[in-house]
């Protein structure tokens, strides 16, 4: 399990953007943490892993499993970073080196955290993008070659190769068109369940989390305000300012 408690994260100007936030994120489920723009979402994230800019400041613990994540010293931390947990980040663009192959940036990546031969790094890079459903020979694409849900697609593939037990996703959907969000999702979802992996997931699009998580974590303010099943928030949220998206979830479906 994932645990996150009490977590609070301050950025250098002294903006306290997350409160005291918890979650547990189980193996081979799908939690979306959902809430409006500026809620805290992805700052939570990027401070569970030590990911805010210098100088900001985080207080609380993170779990992984048995491990806690700021006990350890930053080396061990950057290994866990890959090899326990993974992330897919906010927008395609940034997962990529634009002048680089795919292939690349695939074995810069198993080359700096795993110690395979060339052959095994090839085989496992054509290993992954199948079980994302690309073939082999997008290892010889640069990233502008492909479309938005590919190149989310070959995201995720990355942050697969250290077989991590965890993996953090920040809006994996983004500006994707509502038939590739679906794909995703489908993907997601294979994976969590096929590699008994936990993944937390990024959206402020409760309609995708609803049918795609196993729970839902609402933020507010910086704050986790309430966390379900999914279903079980649907059909009955609890807190005002989750009566007040579920409401205007249905609103958008009249
Ligand atoms: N580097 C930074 N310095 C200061 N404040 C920041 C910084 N990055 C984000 N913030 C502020 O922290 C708050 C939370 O931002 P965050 O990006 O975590 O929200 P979010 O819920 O993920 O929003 P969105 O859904 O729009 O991505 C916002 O008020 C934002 O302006």
């Amino acid at each position: 399990m994932m645990r996150i408690s009490s977590l609070s994260a301050t950025y250098p100007n002294g903006f306290n953007a997350v409160k005291k936030a918890d979650l547990k994120l189980s193996s081979g489920e799908i939690l979306a943490l959902v809430g409006e723009s500026g809620s805290g979402k992805s700052t939570l994230i990027y401070a569970s892993l030590g990911l805010l800019p210098k100088g900001s400041s985080v207080s609380g613990k993170v779990f992984f499993d048995d491990i806690e994540f700021f006990a350890l010293p930053k080396e061990g931390q950057r290994k866990i970073r890959w090899k326990k947990v993974s992330l897919v980040l906010q927008g395609t663009m940034s997962s990529f080196t634009p002048v680089l192959t795919i292939k690349r940036q695939f074995l810069e990546a198993m080359e700096e955290h795993l110690s395979l031969t060339p052959g095994e790094a090839m085989a496992k890079a054509v290993e992954l993008l199948e079980e994302v459903g690309l073939e082999g020979n997008f290892l010889a694409r640069y990233p502008h070659e492909m479309s938005g849900g590919q190149k989310q697609r070959c995201a995720i593939a990355m942050a697969l190769c250290c077989d991590p037990d965890y993996l953090l996703a920040d809006e994996p959907t983004t500006a994707l068109d509502v038939i590739t969000q679906a794909e995703i999702m489908n993907l997601l979802k294979g994976i969590a369940k096929r590699r008994n992996m936990g993944i937390l997931m990024v959206t402020h699009d409760l309609a995708l989390a609803s049918s795609t998580a196993d729970e839902i974590c609402v933020m507010y303010q910086g704050c986790t305000i309430e966390t379900e099943r999914s279903d079980i928030i649907i059909k009955s949220p609890k807190q005002p300012h989750t009566i007040a998206l579920v409401r205007s979830l249905s609103m958008m479906e009249e």
